[in-house]
């Protein structure tokens, strides 16, 4: 692992990016493509290692999965076309792989064992294993099934009522693709609504899904079938552009295409609490996700409070956010937020250090942080913690530090956004 730095004296950013694929809809088109009958085309998918782990899990599993590029083709043999993988699972970094693979092998007939990185092994699964054992799964792991290795002894399973206790997508997706191999109505309540790809992709597939008062209500009735699924920009990416445009003198960015899906765009709605100067263009609907376009223009920029409903909207771009307060007028605080401690490192904990070594004003609280602007950054010596979003908010640092930022690795950021630098090139004047 070699140390990079990054040092941009007087930079501006102009132009246009066209953000990958989103990663949240990468998994699941991949998921649902190999689960149905018939062949799934998926466009602009993202190239990224986490996605490439769900392909990966699915060819263990005997289904035929072509790739070029960005463009795939998965062939679906249907939920009892999978075969028992000959080796163990290794999901790397991804959260999102194991806990809805995790839902999907406790309902089919044979046995997986899984496995992650040092950052997986240490996230917490049993959010994911105790509603699927009530559901019949039967599951070993570390520390009764709290983490991983985890192995999982497919069962009969049996619809249940759910209420999440966590605000997480990866736990809800879990027990509705578990709700499809069980027996009766799976129901899933939700006191505040995270990501809804997993709902929009399974009616688009044909699955027996209703949304009403009571919850999610999936059963295992009829055959899911192929559908094809280009996939929006991801705009957990675009928030790293959105954000440098936004702090960088001079810059006037438009990102390209990007999924504007309601459950992700809370930093659409913090951005403009803060005075951002942010339009929306060319807004249109693909495969039932909004997509659209959006230009952002430096511009001066006021604190804000970030809590509460919007939290899971946006809870993927808290650590850029952060930086964004950094040079806002005022004392930003952020809280409810205490899922970013079980991400792929502390992100409070690594935020707030990586930030402070760069001489901003910035408080880890139990929930969240606080963080006084405007603060001119100096530059220092930061960590990726090998998480691809603290190190993606480490290079965009540079760009308003006055001395050069030096961080002890930046291939991580291939987890999310291989082209992350590419894009940062095109723009940068
Ligand atoms: O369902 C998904 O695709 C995701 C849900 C979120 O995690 P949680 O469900 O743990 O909040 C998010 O942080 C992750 O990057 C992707
Ligand atoms: C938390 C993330 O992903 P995952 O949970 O899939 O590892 C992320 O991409 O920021």
């Amino acid at each position: 692992m070699s140390h990079v730095q990054f040092e941009c004296t007087s930079p501006r950013l102009e132009g246009e990016v066209i953000v990958p694929g989103d990663k949240s809809i990468s998994h699941r088109s991949i998921i649902f493509g190999s689960i149905s009958h018939g062949i799934t085309k998926v466009t602009n998918f993202l190239d990224g290692e986490d996605c490439l782990r769900t392909i990966d899990a699915f060819r263990e599993m005997g289904v035929q999965i072509e790739k070029e590029g960005n463009s795939v083709l998965v062939h679906g043999n249907g939920l009892e076309g999978l075969k028992k993988p000959a080796k163990t699972l290794d999901f790397g970094n991804s959260g999102t792989t194991t806990r809805l693979m995790l839902g999907l092998l406790s309902g089919l007939p044979f046995e997986t064992t899984i496995f992650g990185d040092s950052s997986l092994t240490k996230r917490p699964m049993d959010r994911v294993t105790a509603p699927l054992r009530e559901m019949g799964a039967v599951i070993e792991g570390e520390e009764g099934g709290k983490y991983l290795p985890i192995t999982v002894h497919g069962s009969a399973l049996k619809g249940i009522t759910y209420r999440l206790p966590v605000k997480s997508a990866q736990v809800k997706s879990a027990i509705l693709l578990a709700g499809l191999l069980a027996d009766g109505e799976t129901i899933v309540q939700e006191d505040t609504e995270t990501r809804n790809h997993t709902e929009v992709m399974l009616q688009a597939f044909g699955a027996d899904l209703k949304q009403n008062h009571e919850g999610i209500t999936i059963t295992n009735k009829g055959k899911l079938t192929a559908c094809d699924v280009e996939v929006p920009g991801d705009i957990s990416s675009a928030a790293f552009f959105l954000v440098a445009g936004a702090i960088v003198p001079g810059s006037t960015i438009t990102l390209k295409n990007v999924g504007l899906n309601e459950s992700r765009t809370g930093i659409l709605d913090v951005l403009e609490q803060m005075g951002a100067a942010i339009t929306i263009s060319n807004e249109r609907i693909t495969g039932g996700e909004k997509i659209g376009d959006l230009t952002i223009k430096h511009t001066a920029l006021k604190s804000t409070t970030i809590e509460g409903d919007v939290i899971p909207r946006l809870i993927d771009e808290i650590p850029i956010l952060a930086l964004l307060a950094t040079q806002a007028d005022g004392k930003t605080v952020i809280k409810d937020a205490e899922e970013l401690k079980v991400k792929e490192t502390d992100r409070i904990e690594a935020v707030c250090r990586n930030l402070q070594a760069l001489g901003a004003n910035i408080t880890p609280t139990e929930d969240g942080m606080i963080i006084e602007g405007p603060t001119k950054l100096t530059g220092g010596s930061i960590s990726s913690y090998m998480d691809h979003r603290i190190a993606m908010m480490g290079v965009i640092s540079a760009l308003i530090s006055e001395g050069a930022v030096e961080m002890d690795e930046k291939d991580s950021i291939n987890i999310s956004y291989p082209t992350f630098f590419d894009n940062l090139e095109e723009i940068l004047q």
